[in-house]
């Protein structure tokens, strides 16, 4: 099946059935029928369906190289500057559906494993049957439109012989046993957002130092179908508060459960392992293939819808208070339009400034994206802090949308209304503001952009460490001071 539709998506994942586990009990039957995917799953439905849509489907997708068929645009490798343009008005399309609130949208596992396929060259070098692997999958997964999720962090109890120098921890995720089959994986990751209601999963950890690093248990690669019996994905309490949009305008529609996913001696096939036992491939292939910068391009316009809507959210709530003419109030929004317009300017820079790889896959400018990641977590929860310091008691006063069913919406109506809005407006814009900075959902979602790329250590790291003009501008100082 080239590019699916919504219906052929909730099929395929209804039918999937994977091991899931919500509150103690197991998730049994259509799981676009439980009210914890239900909302997410309407959502990516309705984005799936753009694709197949008259009106969209020439900006969602692209002939397949192999078929001609239509398949989907983010999973396009881009050779050219205007297959940059071309993804990136696709992705932002998307964005626009979710208003930035879907993290793992379909289209960033697309990005992620289009970015991990340009590099399976790397593998030749020692392993050319995991590099036709990969290769392969990649196919495998833009031909059949495969809705993917991923994991690479452990639970801290797996990481504890990193952190400690053991050589071993029993919790560690492994490689237990290898057959004529394939490898028999142990072990436990973490957060694997919409784990539970994807077609497959992309197994990819950061390897833990072995003394053999060569044949290490601990560095492998591989992506495995989500309904095999021996994996298990545990949710966390579902943040939906309720299946109303007025109630719940947010968390009804962009809920995306994450879970842990256990692995219990589950057998990889050969053909769908990429690395195994090399710690060295492990790492290169994850360097080499520019996985932050190509994902970060799918971020760029999750980010710029996201900050789009909280703009559009105080503003609303600026006029329904009648704020609008306070310097505090115009300093703080103007943050918010310095935010936006910082990342729709890094976004064209990075476009602009990008350049062919070695695989002549078109690459953009590291700089500005990788900047953009590190920005993004620090300005997200000011912007968040923004709408708790402007929206005040009003966050908190939320009445029920049931509450304008009964008698009591006469003094509701009297009382709760806003400048230029009836007080079932101004509540619902209440509701939406108390779901974004108050409620569970926009807890999580603050999490999210904080740690979701990397603690923040790691990914300054990453920006810090190849920004090449480091040096030339120490050296222009230290000309102008000491030979000039
Ligand atoms: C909502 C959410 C969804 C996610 N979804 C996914 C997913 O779908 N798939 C997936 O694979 N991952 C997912 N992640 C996990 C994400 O990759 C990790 O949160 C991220 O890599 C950080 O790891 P950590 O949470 O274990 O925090 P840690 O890295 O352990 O950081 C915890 C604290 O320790 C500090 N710290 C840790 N190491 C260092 C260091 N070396 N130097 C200085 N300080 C340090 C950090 O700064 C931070 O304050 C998700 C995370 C969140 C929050």
């Amino acid at each position: 099946m080239p590019a699916k539709n919504g219906s052929q998506y909730i099929e395929r994942i209804n039918n999937n059935l994977p091991n899931v586990w919500l509150a103690g009990e197991q998730v049994k039957g259509a799981i676009s029928e439980h009210k914890a995917f239900k909302g997410l799953m309407a959502t990516q439905s309705n984005m799936y369906d753009m694709q197949l849509d008259d009106k969209w489907k020439a900006k969602m997708t692209y002939a397949s190289p192999l078929t001609g068929d239509p398949v989907g645009l983010s999973f396009m490798q881009p050779r050219m500057k205007k297959d940059l343009a071309a993804r990136r008005e696709m992705m932002q399309a998307w964005a626009y559906t979710h208003h930035g609130f879907l993290g793992r949208a379909p289209d960033y596992m697309n990005t992620t494993l289009m970015a991990y396929s340009t590099a399976a060259g790397v593998l030749e070098e020692k392993t050319p049957q995991y590099a036709s692997n990969l290769r392969r999958y990649y196919e495998y997964c833009r031909e059949n439109d495969i809705t993917l999720s991923h994991v690479y962090i452990q639970p801290k109890a797996g990481r504890l012989a990193s952190l400690l120098g053991f050589l071993e921890h029993p919790a560690a995720a492994r490689v237990t046993d290898k057959n004529k089959d394939g490898i028999i994986v142990r072990g436990a990751f973490l957060l694997d957002t919409q784990g539970a209601s994807s077609d497959e999963i992309l197994v990819y950890p950061v390897p833990h130092s072995s003394p053999d690093a060569d044949d290490s248990p601990y560095a492998f690669a591989f992506a495995v179908p989500s309904n095999l019996p021996s994996i298990r994905f545990i949710c966390r309490e579902s943040f939906v508060g309720g299946e109303s949009a007025y109630n719940y305008p947010l968390s009804s529609r962009f809920e995306e459960m994450d879970t842990l996913v256990i692995f219990e001696d589950v057998l990889v096939p050969w053909d769908r392992v990429f690395v195994c036992g090399d710690e060295e491939m492990a790492c290169r292939l994850f360097d080499e293939s520019s996985f932050h910068i190509h994902s970060c391009t799918q971020i760029m316009c999750k980010n710029i819808a996201k900050t789009e809507f909280l703009l559009g959210t105080i503003e609303t709530m600026i006029d329904a208070a009648g704020l609008g003419s306070y310097g505090h109030v115009i300093d703080k929004v103007t943050e918010v339009i310095i935010a936006l317009e910082t990342l729709k300017a890094l976004q064209l820079a990075a476009e602009k400034g990008a350049s062919a790889n070695r695989w002549g896959i078109m690459l953009p400018n590291r700089n500005p994206i990788l900047a953009t990641s590190a920005y993004f977590p620090t300005i997200y929860p000011r912007m968040i802090e923004i709408i708790q310091l402007l929206g005040a008691s009003g966050l908190i006063m939320v009445p029920d949308e049931k509450d304008f069913e009964t008698d009591i919406s006469g003094p509701l109506n009297l009382y709760m209304k806003g400048i230029g809005l009836s007080a079932k407006e101004n509540i619902q814009l209440s509701r939406l503001a108390w779901e974004l900075s108050i409620s569970a959902f926009g807890g999580r979602q603050t999490v999210y952009e904080r740690f979701f790329f990397g603690n923040p250590t790691s990914v300054n790291n990453r920006l810090y460490h190849g920004y090449k003009g480091r040096e030339t501008l120490k050296q222009r100082v230290q000309d102008f001071l000491f030979h000039s």
